[in-house]
């Protein structure tokens, strides 16, 4: 379990990250979610030592990490993808890795296999792209196979493939009692991956929850045969309707359940009736508007 508590970071007259606090559980995916500058690699760097917090504490089965016997073991960081030597190949890089964390040099080629690069793991790296590094970097992290993943922005970089290649790869290491942090700006890539957000703007959460929680049910949208003599039917039963460009009607509040039982008995055809969400962006938009 990791657990923060009152994370701070100033540099210089200004906060940067604020106070943080969250607990991380095993067996779940949470997504750390705020625009650019928000604090997200600060904070990731902070709980893994990379920065030194100015006060408050991050605790990884109740040590700080620099406290662990051998912390690449308990904690698999992807913070920068990066910082490599460009030189090297894949495999060398990931030898020299397991060998300063103790793991055994035949746990390279199963890493490598998992992330997608055993063809190209006796190329250097500096010919390698960006998707690929960030599969090298995520290779690195595993090697251990520790119980808990920090990954900062790991879809940076990776195509559509890629991206569900990895919503697999952390759903799966969830599954199996895992904890899992990641960070994301794009909020699309996350959605279907993530069990909880924790929401940061300018270096504040400003919410933390399960994402069925958060993006919340806000009502119906419907298509009618008749869009108008809908409309008439759900204003008189008392609904609020809102028109789309494309006759498409929205019933905020309003379960499809109860859009179908107006349209029933009014003798109106529906053409499509479903449920539909606030969108991630909308939610995030508030709640990082009123930080
Ligand atoms: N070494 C540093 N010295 C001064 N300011 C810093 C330093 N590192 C980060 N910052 C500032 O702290 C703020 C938070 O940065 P951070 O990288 O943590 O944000 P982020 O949410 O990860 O954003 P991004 O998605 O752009 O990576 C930014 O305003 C950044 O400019």
């Amino acid at each position: 379990m990791i657990e923060v508590s009152g994370l701070t970071k100033q540099y210089g007259s200004r906060t940067v990250v604020d106070d943080v606090s969250f607990v991380l559980e095993p067996g779940t995916v949470t997504g750390f979610l705020g625009p650019n500058g928000a604090g997200k690699s600060t904070t990731m760097r902070m709980m893994t030592g990379l920065v030194p917090a100015t006060s408050g504490t991050a605790l990884v089965d109740g040590r700080p990490y620099a406290e662990l016997p051998n912390p690449g073991a308990v904690v698999g960081t992807l913070l920068d993808a990066s910082a490599v030597h460009p030189g090297r190949t894949g495999r060398v890089h990931l030898q020299l890795l397991a060998a300063a964390i103790g793991v055994p040099g035949a746990r390279v080629d199963e890493v490598l296999e998992t992330v997608g690069l055993s063809g190209a793991a006796r190329r250097r790296i500096g010919g390698y792209s960006l998707g690929m590094r960030q599969r090298l970097g995520i290779a690195g992290a595993l090697l251990a196979d520790p119980p808990v993943l920090v990954f900062d922005e790991p879809a940076n970089g990776l195509d559509p493939e890629g991206i569900r290649w990895m919503r697999d790869l952390l759903r799966g290491h969830a599954a199996r009692g895992g904890t899992v942090l990641l960070s994301s700006h794009l909020l699309g890539e996350v959605e279907h991956t993530v069990d909880r957000l924790l929401v940061i703007g300018a270096g504040r959460i400003v919410a933390d929850g399960p994402v069925a929680e958060l993006l919340g049910d806000e009502g119906t949208a419907v298509r009618a045969a008749d869009p108008a003599a809908l409309t008439r039917a759900l204003e008189a039963a008392g609904f609020s309707v809102q028109h789309g460009p494309d006759g498409r009607l929205t019933v905020p509040g309003a379960e499809p359940g109860a859009v179908g039982a107006v349209a029933a008995a009014a003798g109106l055809a529906l053409t499509d009736l479903r449920p539909v969400s606030r969108g991630i962006e909308d939610v995030f938009f508030q709640l990082t508007a009123a930080s």
